[in-house]
């Protein structure tokens, strides 16, 4: 069973595990490598999901002044994924750089530009922790909402949410806006560090374009009967 709407990460340390669960599921077609691997493999795990024809989320999570951001989007346009992240509290010159960013590199490689979306408030942090420890004196779906609204009056993409407030962003950012909801958890697996979750059946209910689900299938005692499960739900 195949589901082009469930993103899956690739969380591990190395080429060689990442390969190992590229192959033990061949149903995913869009992966997602995010700090961990890419950080220790580089570029070389792109050419290999591009050799098998698989869709990649870039998931660098850029967070810097806009030269530096800018200059990261340029490079990593220049790798034809289809989907990179930047964190929205960079602020708007810095979202508008990667913007423009992404289309120049794209444009310099010879590649599609990547769809640029925005996080807007990780999914591991709780309303609690923005109030108290962030300091952040809006309510959680308000900020998420503005984060959003801010990468969208600045020319990008789309926005990275909690499944909970991926219905409001729908509304208020319409119908063209990505919205890609990581914190996905079927009632049968553990939350781990996610804070902000719902159901993968949910999540699409309420407008999410893409799921993005690691350990419920990853660490589950069987990838394959975890990720039907879930396509099942989600279909
Ligand atoms: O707000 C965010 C942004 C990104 N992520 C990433 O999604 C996956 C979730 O993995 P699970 O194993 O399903 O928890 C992971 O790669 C995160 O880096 C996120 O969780 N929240």
């Amino acid at each position: 069973m195949t589901n082009d709407k469930i993103i899956v990460p690739l969380d591990v340390p190395d080429l060689a595990s990442a390969i190992a669960l590229v192959d033990k599921l061949p149903q995913v077609t869009f992966w997602k490598v995010g700090l961990e691997l890419f950080t220790s493999t580089g570029p070389q795990i792109l050419e290999i999901l591009k050799s098998r024809q698989k869709r990649i989320f870039l998931d660098l999570k850029f967070h810097d002044i806009p030269n530096t951001v800018a200059g990261a989007c340029r490079a990593s346009a220049g790798y034809g994924v289809d989907l990179l992240t930047i964190h929205s509290t960079c602020g708007i010159d810095c979202l508008k750089a990667a913007a423009e960013a992404v289309q120049v590199g794209a444009e310099k490689a010879g590649t599609q530009p990547p769809k640029l979306i925005a996080i807007t408030l990780l999914t591991s942090i709780s309303a609690r922790d923005l109030a108290f420890d962030l300091k952040i004196p809006l309510e959680l779906p308000e900020f998420a909402l503005q984060m959003a609204l801010l990468a969208q009056n600045s020319g990008l993409d789309g926005a990275v949410c909690s499944p909970q407030e991926v219905s409001q962003l729908r509304e208020s950012c319409g119908k063209d806006f990505l919205l890609v909801c990581p914190g996905v958890r079927p009632s049968w697996a553990e939350k781990g560090d996610q804070k902000r979750s719902l159901t993968p059946a949910q999540a699409v209910q309420a407008g999410a374009d893409f799921l993005v689900i690691g350990r419920p299938i990853t660490a589950a005692p069987d990838p394959v009967l975890a990720w039907e499960r879930i396509c099942e739900e989600v279909s």
